[in-house]
């Protein structure tokens, strides 16, 4: 089992948005829908490790969130769908410090520069423009050796080009054995993707679409 979900609970305060009893994905392209503030993103920053929450999350059969923080997050990227990064920093900047903190294989980031086309890594992000930013943060969601990428909204701001890399790269790493977890308003499939099932978020836990 690639991730494991049982008992999750993610609340705001008093306000419940996640409640999964069990959730469980093989190896595959899964894509994950829901109504605007149904709770994808939330979902996506609490398997990432970036919120507090009860239950159990697992990757890999054997890597817990909690009780194997480093392992876990070394196997589990995320690229957010609205990335904010300080406006003094460089892409050049972010890209190292990932690259190095993901244990990137050699070479590995100046592949992907490369296929996204990023021209001004030494600007730094307050004059870049959203695209660019978008594009710095897919990138860094494929840094490392990773066992799952989630990518929230990876299709916001991007142009035909860039999108045309992403989908290459996704097939390319899910040949290398990684899981995608996807949230898209437009369908994947129309990009030749082999989703292998979609999920919707629907009353705070994951639904089979197909049992809509
Ligand atoms: N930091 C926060 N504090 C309090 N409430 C929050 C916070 N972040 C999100 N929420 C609320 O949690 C709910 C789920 O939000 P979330 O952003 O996860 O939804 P989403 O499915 O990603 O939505 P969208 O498709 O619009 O991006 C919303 O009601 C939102 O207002």
């Amino acid at each position: 089992m690639i991730l494991k979900i049982r008992d999750l609970q993610q609340k705001y305060g008093a306000l419940e948005i996640l409640n999964i009893p069990s959730w469980e994905i093989e190896k595959g392209i899964y894509w994950i829908q829901g109504e605007n503030g149904a709770g994808k993103s939330t979902l996506f920053r609490t398997l990432s490790g970036m919120l507090p929450y009860t239950g159990s999350i697992v990757l890999d059969g054997k890597f817990d969130l909690r009780k194997n923080p480093v392992e876990y997050r070394l196997r589990l990227n995320l690229g957010e769908a609205e990335p904010l990064y300080p406006s003094f920093l460089t892409p050049a900047d972010l890209i190292a410090f990932v690259a190095e903190s993901k244990k990137s294989p050699e070479s590995q980031a100046e592949m992907l520069i490369e296929a996204f086309g990023i021209n001004y890594l030494s600007n730094p992000f307050g004059s870049c423009s959203s695209g660019m930013v978008k594009k710095v943060s897919l990138l860094l969601a494929f840094l490392g050796n990773p066992s799952v990428i989630i990518l929230d909204e990876p299709l916001i701001t991007i142009d035909r080009e860039a999108r045309a890399s992403l989908f290459g790269l996704i097939k390319a790493y899910y040949l290398k054995n990684v899981t995608f977890l996807l949230s898209s308003h437009q369908p994947f499939e129309h990009e030749g993707l082999p989703v292998s099932q979609s999920f919707a978020l629907k009353n705070k836990t994951l639904v089979p679409v197909s049992a809509l």
